[in-house]
């Protein structure tokens, strides 16, 4: 995989890279007034924030979320990630990206309508509430989140916005296996199943990342999510 994950910059338009570079001014430029990332210099940013944001890209799975028409939402998505960079390369998936905190959206909201990107949706929302709202609920082919939580609590949080048969596609760091083996109950209440698990290698030695792909068996139980903060002070274990 590393030497894909090298090509995937490469493979990007130079529209696409000038995407990415007023995004990269944008984030150093509101990351002086608000917390938005440790990383601010331009390497770092490229490798660990927009190429591991791109791992979908390679992915053998990508079908399974990333085709016209599909509605993807990224839960926790904090400063835009993985779904601005997503949002750039596919244009034709329809993308809504969440986060309880306000000023992370504000920032957000600039950075799309700066780089005049028009498939992109966002909301200040607790993933809990919004997860309970009909217009969200069981409406959309997929859910991505990098960095949230661990995989049990976070199955809760994308669960319940992903149809019968959709897709969840999760970020996960060195501890993945770890928090596999706590998230049995939870798949099997939260009416999910892991089907494929992808290991990835970062340029440069930025280390290990990897893929966890869920498919959703069936519609989810009305008692899920539960109330906002119950799912990660009382994880499903
Ligand atoms: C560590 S940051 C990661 C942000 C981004 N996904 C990334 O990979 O850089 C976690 C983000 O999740 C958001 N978050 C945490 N719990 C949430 C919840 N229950 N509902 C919505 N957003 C949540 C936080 O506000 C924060 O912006």
């Amino acid at each position: 995989m590393d030497n894909q994950l090298s090509m995937v910059w490469d493979r990007l338009s130079d529209h696409q890279k000038s995407a990415f570079e007023t995004f990269f001014q944008l984030l150093v430029e509101w990351n002086e007034k608000i917390n938005l990332t440790a990383i601010i210099d331009w390497p770092d940013v490229r490798i660990k924030h927009f190429i591991d944001s791109l791992l979908i890209y390679v992915s053998n799975y990508r079908s399974f979320l990333m085709e016209p028409g599909r509605r993807v939402i990224d839960v926790g998505t904090g400063a835009g990630f993985p779904g601005i960079p997503l949002a750039i390369v596919y244009p034709e998936v329809s993308f809504t990206l969440v986060d309880s905190l306000q000023k992370r959206v504000q920032f957000l909201q600039t950075v799309i309508s700066e780089l005049g990107i028009e498939n992109v949706e966002i909301i200040h929302a607790r993933a809990e509430d919004l997860g309970r709202s009909p217009d969200y609920r069981e409406q959309f082919s997929g859910a991505v989140s990098r960095a949230v939580a661990k995989v049990n609590v976070l199955l809760e949080y994308l669960s319940p916005f992903v149809e019968k048969h959709g897709w969840i596609c999760m970020y996960k760091g060195p501890q993945v296996d770890d928090e596999l083996q706590f998230s049995k109950v939870a798949q099997s209440k939260l009416a999910v199943h892991l089907q494929h698990q992808e290991d990835f290698r970062l340029p440069d030695e930025a280390g290990t990342r990897h893929l966890l792909w869920f498919q959703k068996i069936s519609s989810l139980s009305r008692k899920y999510p539960r109330k906002a903060g119950i799912p990660s002070k009382q994880p499903l274990l």
